[in-house]
Parts: structure tokens; sequence; C-alpha cells
């Protein structure tokens, strides 16, 4: 008989029967599914019942996804559920799967020796090799800074064996000269560690063998976020390997096409006989109006529905008369109403499609109102595994001084709203951390428990305006950072705690600013679509639904250009991810134009996409929605 905790039993009993049906299959699944359909929390009870029922001790699951917040999200899931996991989840992102789990821990069996410290190139190592091959082939006019995502896709087709006619011959050349540049000087980065490991399952049995033994599953989040080479190690795991593969994703939310992914791989998979297809329709995070307005900006209807009695939500249409500083003004004016009607700060988002001239309005706005808010300065903040680290810890130093400092009375809900890191996950990817940089582990897990605890929790929590350079210090000081960074094989944790300190020094940063793509208590977030998917609010407010930022044109070789319609088609799908956010408000600002940095101005009106929803929505919807 089946032996399943009563959590497990609780959790399979509260899922929709075919979110139950996917946990409970016994094959491969594809769940593909509509924002706030549950996929993420279907994916965690397949997770937590794999564990529980169908794995020995000794074998585990691998959960793949695209991003490290997600991986971030799905441990912090399983772990909620009560699941003992004991080690047998490896939750990473495809990258560190390649480099820990294929590469590395069969390095002494394929006798290819696994990237030593340094050796894998971070985002920027790759622009200044990239521009070495443009100038090399002849293209030197051609900037790596704005073709990078180019050369990942044609890097993708050689891998794939795919047509490359749509491809420049000229980058085409710089693309197979950089895969010899990096061979020859013994150095990989994150596409070529993903093409070594599928060529080490397809090339090597034992190896296939291991992997399977070891993770008889595998389960995929936002598949549609992967590109060709990640599909066909996802096949071959399959195929060869015999894993039997869970792949989670939408098509419609696919907007990472710039870098090479494709939804049609999501589509390929659920195409296969031995794959189960499971739709789940119902979307338990928005209310109806809000899901009908953002299928209506998608321009397919996916009828999918809201939950039986959730409220049915408002979609509010808000023109302004002027530019984007009468769109920030408005933003605000509807986030402090928001406040007031009793919505907590941190469940209000601001989003915006990319930085200009409209995040610079509404910064200099919200400061202006001296308004609560986290913005989450995508773009200035280091990449790479070490900085996400240090930013996590901020988080939960920050959790930590509010919740000290809040009356008796607001601490208990303090308490139940926090969402900052667990110390055992931070421990576990500092653990990771030192393993990949190849540290000799620490005297035990508790001491190293103890030290982020002491660091972390102090007794006396740092504010959160406190010096955001004077807290790395110590952090660095007290977890031994350096040696990590010294030693990792990642170039961008190579350098990445030497730029956070010096970005927090230049910019004067506090340590509430390192606190980025977490929920903080008590702010109203500001951030772009794009770092706004998989998140949820109760209120989001879109400014600036004006042609010439949404949709806008396309950054080529230095120049601009209008969008393809490929391009034009992912914008859209990243605003139907904005929109979709949103759990009850919806607010959405609109006007004649606005003025470029050069003072010139667009008098572009609203949003095509704006337009074309609204004329798809119902007629008594729009006009009882515009206000
Ligand atoms: N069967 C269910 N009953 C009630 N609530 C549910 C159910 N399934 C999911 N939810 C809730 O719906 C919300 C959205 O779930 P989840 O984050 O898993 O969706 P998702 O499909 O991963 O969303 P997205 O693709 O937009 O990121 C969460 O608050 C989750 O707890």
């Amino acid at each position: 008989m089946l032996q399943v905790s009563d959590a497990l039993l609780s959790e399979l009993e509260e899922l929709h029967p075919t979110q139950r049906a996917a946990v409970l299959h016994p094959g491969n699944v594809v769940l593909r599914a509509g924002p706030g359909s549950g996929k993420t929390r279907t994916l965690v009870a397949r997770a937590a019942y794999l564990l529980e029922t169908q794995i020995s001790a000794f074998r585990g699951i691998a959960c793949i996804t695209y991003t490290n917040a997600a991986a971030d999200e799905i441990r912090r899931r399983v772990l909620q559920r009560g699941v003992r996991t004991d080690g047998r989840i490896t939750c990473s992102t495809v990258h560190a799967f390649c480099l820990n789990e294929i590469l590395r821990a069969f390095a002494p069996l394929t006798k290819e020796p696994a990237p030593q410290a340094g050796q894998v190139l971070g985002d920027k190592a790759t622009q200044i090799l990239l521009q070495h091959c443009f100038d090399r082939v002849g293209i030197a006019e051609t900037l790596a800074q704005f073709r990078t995502g180019e050369s990942t896709r044609i890097r993708r087709a050689l891998a794939c064996d795919e047509p490359l006619d749509a491809f420049d011959p000229r980058e085409v050349q710089a693309a197979r000269l950089y895969e010899q540049e990096l061979t020859a000087r013994g150095q990989t980065d994150f596409e070529s560690m993903v093409t070594r490991a599928l060529r080490i399952v397809r090339e090597h049995e034992p190896v296939r063998d291991l992997l399977h033994a070891r993770f008889p599953h595998l389960i995929v989040d936002e598949y549609q976020d992967l590109g060709g080479v990640l599909h066909e190690l996802v096949v071959a795991l399959h195929d060869l390997a015999g894993i039997t593969v869970f792949a989670v994703g939408d098509t419609d939310q696919s907007v990472y096409g710039f870098s090479g992914a494709d939804a049609k791989y999501l589509t390929d998979l659920a195409d296969r006989g031995d794959f189960r297809d499971l739709p789940l329709d119902v979307n338990y995070r928005s209310g109806q109006k809000i899901i009908v307005a953002a299928e209506a900006a998608l321009g397919t209807s996916r009828e999918r529905r809201a939950r039986d009695g959730a409220p049915p939500g408002s979609v509010n249409f808000h023109p302004v008369e002027e530019g984007l500083d009468d769109h920030a003004r408005l933003a605000c004016d509807l986030a402090q109403q928001a406040e007031q009607q009793q919505v907590r700060p941190e469940r209000i988002a601001i989003l915006y499609p990319q930085r200009g001239r409209l995040l610079d309005a509404l910064l200099a706005e919200l400061t202006r109102r001296e308004i609560d808010f986290l913005y989450e300065r995508d773009d200035k903040i280091p990449a790479g595994t070490l900085s996400r680290f240090v930013q996590r810890c901020a988080s939960r130093a920050v959790t930590n001084y509010q919740i000290h400092t809040a009356t008796a009375d607001a601490r208990p809900d303090m308490l139940r709203r926090a969402e900052a890191p667990p110390l055992a996950q931070l421990e576990h990817a500092l653990t990771t951390l030192r393993t990949e940089a190849r540290l000799s582990p620490p005297t035990s897990r508790l001491a190293l428990l103890r030290t982020l605890q002491t660091c972390l929790d102090p007794q006396l929590p740092y504010p959160l305006d406190a010096s955001a350079y004077d807290w790395l210090q110590r952090l660095r000081a007290r977890l031994r950072l350096d040696a990590i960074a010294e030693q990792h094989p990642d170039k961008d944790n190579n350098t990445s705690l030497g730029e956070l300190a010096a970005l927090c020094r230049s910019k004067g940063l506090a340590l509430q600013d390192l606190a980025q793509g977490e929920e903080v208590i008590g702010k109203i977030l500001l951030t772009t679509y794009h770092s706004a998917k998989g998140r949820e609010f109760d209120t989001v407010i879109l400014p600036g639904l004006l042609n010439g930022i949404i949709p806008r044109n396309v950054a080529d070789r230095g120049k601009w250009r209008q969008p393809t319609a490929k391009e034009l088609a992912e914008q859209r799908r990243t605003f139907y991810v904005a929109l979709t956010r949103a759990e009850s408000t919806l607010h959405l600002i609109y006007g004649p134009g606005y003025h470029t940095k050069n003072g010139y101005w667009r008098p572009d009106g609203p949003s095509d996409f704006l337009i074309e929803m609204y004329r798809r929505l119902p007629a008594t919807d729009s006009s009882e929605q515009q206000t």
C-alpha cells in the first residue's frame, strides 16, 4: 500500500482533478497551462509525491529551471510542503545542472576535465571574446554588446544542426570561430556547457546509466524558455537514459526568444506519443475580468476561467493628457489609493517594459513623494550565483530588521508575511558555491548555519538604510566569500564581489537596495515586465502604455529599427505576462505621446497592444471599465 504523509494527502485533495492526474501519472507528462493555473504548485506536489512514494531513499529528482530565482522558489515551496528531501532533490538552473551533475560529476569517467577556476566565461568575458571574433572575420563594426543574443541563437542552431539561412553568414563564421577559440583557450561558457553535457550524455552509456540511477525523474519548469540544445538534452535524457520527464510550461509566456528560446520545443514534446499532454484551464490567481483582458491583449482566446467564487477583479483604463511625468504622477496616485484601501504595499507592483524615460519619471515621482518602494535595479547588480547569494542574504537581513523593529502587535503578522529565504536554503546555496569552488567542506553543517545566523540575524540587526558597502564587506569576511570568488569556475563569480562593492560605494547603496528579486514587506515594487514573471500581486499598475515604449523599436547593431513580426509577438507576450500578474486590480495608463531623451515630442498615441485589447473586450466590460 502507498504510504503518503498527511501533508501530501491534504495537498492532493486540494488540487484540481487535472492537477492531481498530472501529479500521479506514472509516465511522462507535459503540463501546458496558462498564468496562475497552478503549474508551479503541481510541479512541487509532483516532486513531493515522487520523493515520498516512487523513488527509493538513495535516488532523487533533478529539477531544472531557467533562472536561479525559479530554482530558489521551487526549493522553498518543496520545503514549505514539509517534505523531507534529505538532499534528494537537486533544483538548479540548466547551466548549474550541466556543470555540477554532468561535467563535474562524470569528469573521471569521461576523462574530460571539468571547468576549473575562472574557466567559465560570464556575460562580459563572452562579449569580449565575441568582439574579438567579429574583428577577425572582418566585421569589426558589429558590436558584440548588441549581438550576443544572435550569436547564441546561431550557436544553438549549429549544435542542433538546424538551418542557418536566416542568419548573416559573417556572424555564422564568427560563431564558429568563437567555438574554436573557446576550445583552443581551454575555456567554456554557459552555452558550451550545455552542448558538452549533451555530447557526453549521447556518447557515454555509463554516464546515462548512472544519471538514470541517480535521477530516475527529471522535472523541467518554464519549458518554453528553453532553447534547442536544452531541449535536445532533455530528449536525450529521456530517450537514451530512460529518465521520466515532467515538463511544465506556457507557450504564451515565452519571452526569451532573443536568447534562442522557442515555445515550439514544448509543443514538440507534447506531440510525442509517449508523453501525456495535460492542459489546466482554471486560473487561481486573477479575477475573470483580468483573465478576459489579458487574453484580449494576447489576441487569442484561451477561454480560461477564474476559480469558482473568485471576485471578478477590475481592469481600469486611465488616460493622461500629457507625457511621462503625468504617467508617473498617476501611477503614484493609484498606488497610494490602493494602500488607503488596505492593500499591503508589497502586494502592489508598478511595472515598466524597459529602462528609459518612463523609469526615470517613475523614480523621480516615487522619491519626491517619499513613497516606500523597492526598485529592482535589474541592469546594475552583477550577474552570477555568488552575487545572487549576497542579494538573498541582504533580503534575509532586511526582513530580520523589519521584524525586530515591528511593534509587538504587528510582529505576528510580519512573521506570517515574511518571505525571506530560510537559513537552511542559504546554507544550501553557500555549500553549493563552496563545492563548485572546490573548497574543503565546512567542519559541520551546523557551524555554517550558525555563522550565517550570526551574520544575518544578529541581536542588533542592520537598519534598512545601513551602508550596503559596510554590510557586504563584513559578510565577505565572515563567510569567506572571497575564497569562493577566487576559485569558482564561473568567471562572473570571480569578479562579482569586487563589482558589487564598487557599485555599493559609487551609488551609496543601502542594504535594502541589495535585496533583489525578493518581496520586501512594506514596500511597493518597481520592476520590469520580465522580472515580474512567475510572481503575483494584488494590484498591478502599468504606466507608459504608449507606442514607442510598448511596442517599441529594437536595437540592432547599434541602430534602432522596427520590430520584426516575431519580435512584436514576443513583446506582446511580455505585455501579457505583465497583465497576468494581477489578482484583483489592473491599472492601465496611456496618453497622447511622450518626450524622448532629447526633448523631442513623439505623438504616437496609446500602445497598439492596448487599443487592440480594448477593441476585443466585450462591450459591457470595456465601457464599464473606462475611467
Ligand atoms: N488547486 C488549487 N486550488 C487553489 N489555489 C490554487 C490551486 N492551484 C494553484 N493555486 C494557487 O494559484 C496561484 C498560482 O499558482 P502557481 O504560482 O503555481 O501558478 P503558475 O501556473 O506557476 O503561474 P505563472 O505561470 O503565472 O507563474 C498560487 O497562489 C497557488 O497557490
